[in-house]
């Protein structure tokens, strides 16, 4: 494997008409790292990362592979492998044979084309038609696609979309396995929920432009501490953290649990629980649920919680 290189972006813009997709975006994406890349729908991913990939000419600044654009590379499909859509791919060919055509353009063997398609977990959907295959597969075909060249960088774009919970450890154990070996590892996502166990770093991208690029623990320093209650008492809950000046969100009990659950943000079990002890209020949970990322992603972008996301219960 060639040695992995950074991406770049610097002051990078993309305006289609009156539509400014992306506007003075600059970051970096290292090698070793999972980095995800991610924004609300809309907010110019795909953009980007086609603008990275060559395929669409910035309007403003450049997107670097290394030291220059993707396209000036002697051999940039070796250099970078990509996965962008799960849907362009002929249905009437064989998940197999689908690999062996862009092998031949990569320069990669047969033999490497069966490779790729075990280590993605498909060698027994090898002989299969890709119009049968379910969006996971597809998901996993293409993966299979970039990885064909050996290639030192990823830049996969929603690759969860369409894998089931089983898929998506799947995934996140082969992602951290690909940057362990030193790859430039670049997924994108519109829901935090999704990658927050899978990535390093973050890039957070709201209408075109950047609003938060770090590592995942400098999210996590943004991130309010979340305590989640069950007090039977729902009323006189509500009162002691008026009087205290907590910040509560209402949490729908699950079955069988008795009481009315809250979320206290900003404040510590050790602190809730002593509180409910001062006033003799009889508590029938208390437990830490850690810092809400989820939360910080939709201050940071402006958008509304996907009460789905993130959130075990229901
Ligand atoms: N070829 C195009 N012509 C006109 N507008 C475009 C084109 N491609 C993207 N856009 C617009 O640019 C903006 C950013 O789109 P983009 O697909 O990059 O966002 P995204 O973050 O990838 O979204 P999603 O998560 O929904 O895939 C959107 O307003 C989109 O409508």
């Amino acid at each position: 494997m060639a040695a992995a290189p950074p991406f770049v972006i610097e002051g990078l813009g993309k305006s289609f008409g009156s539509v400014r997709a992306v506007h003075d975006l600059s970051f970096r994406v290292e090698p070793g790292r999972v980095t995800g890349f991610l924004g609300p729908n809309g907010s110019g991913k795909t953009t980007t990362l086609r603008m990275l990939l060559g395929l669409v000419r910035p309007t403003e600044g450049r997107a670097l592979v290394g030291d220059r654009p993707y396209a000036e590379h002697p051999v940039p499909g070796a250099l970078v492998g990509a996965a962008l859509e799960a849907t362009g791919f002929h249905p009437g060919r064989t998940g197999l044979g689908h690999l062996e055509v862009y092998a031949a353009q990569v320069g990669a063997d047969r033999a490497r084309a069966r490779e790729v398609l075990g280590m993605v977990g498909m060698s027994e959907a090898a002989g299969r038609k890709v119009g049968g295959y379910s969006l996971g597969m597809r998901q996993r075909l293409g993966l299979a696609t970039a990885l064909l060249a050996d290639p030192p960088a990823l830049v996969l774009d929603e690759p969860v979309n369409g894998l089931d919970p089983e898929g998506i450890v799947w995934l996140r154990q082969f992602l951290r396995h690909l940057a362990e070996q030193g790859r430039t590892v670049l997924v994108s996502s519109h829901v935090l929920g999704e990658v927050q166990h899978t990535v390093d770093d973050v890039v957070i991208i709201k209408a075109g432009q950047l609003v938060h690029a770090s590592s995942l623990s400098g999210l996590a320093e943004l991130a309010d501490q979340v305590t989640r209650v069950v007090a039977p008492d729902a009323e006189a809950f509500a009162r002691l953290a008026a009087d205290r000046g907590w910040s509560t969100h209402p949490v729908a009990g699950r079955g069988g649990t008795p009481g009315v659950g809250a979320d206290v943000v900003g404040a510590s079990a050790a602190e809730v629980g002593a509180a409910c002890f001062a006033v003799g209020l009889e508590l029938h949970q208390l437990a830490t649920r850690g810092t809400d990322l989820e939360d910080v992603f939709f201050r940071l972008t402006g958008h509304a919680a996907d009460p789905t996301v993130g959130e075990g219960a229901a």
